[in-house]
């Protein structure tokens, strides 16, 4: 029996969140426990699980792994989703760390006062716009490709449909100039695993919880 990878962090989305989203799509199942004592934490690092004291935090394969990306670059690897060959993944990685920025953005602007909240959200979607989206749309236009990377589908789908969904939970109009990422959007989301892991239920976590 295999056992299933196990998710250590806070009830929210955080840095865990694009984790889940590479499980699920990968049609894998996990556990998760949540940290909402100091208590609970402090034990993670006297346990000495915690390499630098952080989390997110994966218990997957015999292995105790932290830092986000070295988790998201195994899991893509493991799961096929990474490309054929080096030109292909540092592709992936260069698509997938730009997104991983955008989201970060969203993230950190949870944790701002609420005066300046509004006006910084503002700006993250107007970022996305000029300067993520324009990227992913000419990429999808240039290579005429359903997919980002080798016509296949890969971690970088993945993680463009996630910062998608995220911004639109901002400004819900924000792929009208953007037809191709809007028809990838439709498309991406109909895949079946990712279908399963968009239903309400699912470990996939909302908005309000950062
Ligand atoms: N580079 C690390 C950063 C991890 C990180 O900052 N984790 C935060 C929670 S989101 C944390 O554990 N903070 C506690 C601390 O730094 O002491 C990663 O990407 O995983």
């Amino acid at each position: 029996m295999t056992t299933k990878p196990k998710l250590c962090y806070f009830r929210g989305r955080g840095r865990m969140e694009s984790i889940r989203w590479l499980l699920a799509a990968a049609g894998v199942e996990f556990e998760e426990e949540f940290i909402e004592t100091r208590e609970q934490y402090e034990k993670l690092q006297k346990e000495g699980l915690l390499l630098f004291g952080q989390v997110p935090m994966v218990e997957i394969d015999g292995m105790v792994l932290t830092q986000t990306r070295a988790i998201l670059s195994y899991l893509a690897a493991k799961y096929d989703s990474y490309g054929k060959d080096l030109k292909e993944t540092v592709r992936i990685n260069m698509y997938a760390d730009g997104t991983l920025d955008l989201m970060m953005m969203i993230a950190l602007a949870a944790f701002k006062p609420p005066e300046e909240k509004e006006e910084n959200l503002t700006l993250i979607v107007k970022k996305a716009k000029t300067r993520y989206f324009p990227v992913f749309e000419k990429i999808l236009n240039d290579r005429g490709e359903d997919f980002l990377v080798g016509n296949k589908f890969s971690w970088a789908d993945i993680q463009l449909l996630e910062v998608i969904l995220m911004v639109e939970e901002l400004d819900a109009s924000v792929l009208a100039d953007f037809p191709l990422l809007k028809a990838f959007e439709a498309r991406i989301s109909n895949i079946p695993t990712i279908r399963k892991f968009l239903q309400p239920g699912s470990p996939r976590k909302s908005i309000l919880q950062f």
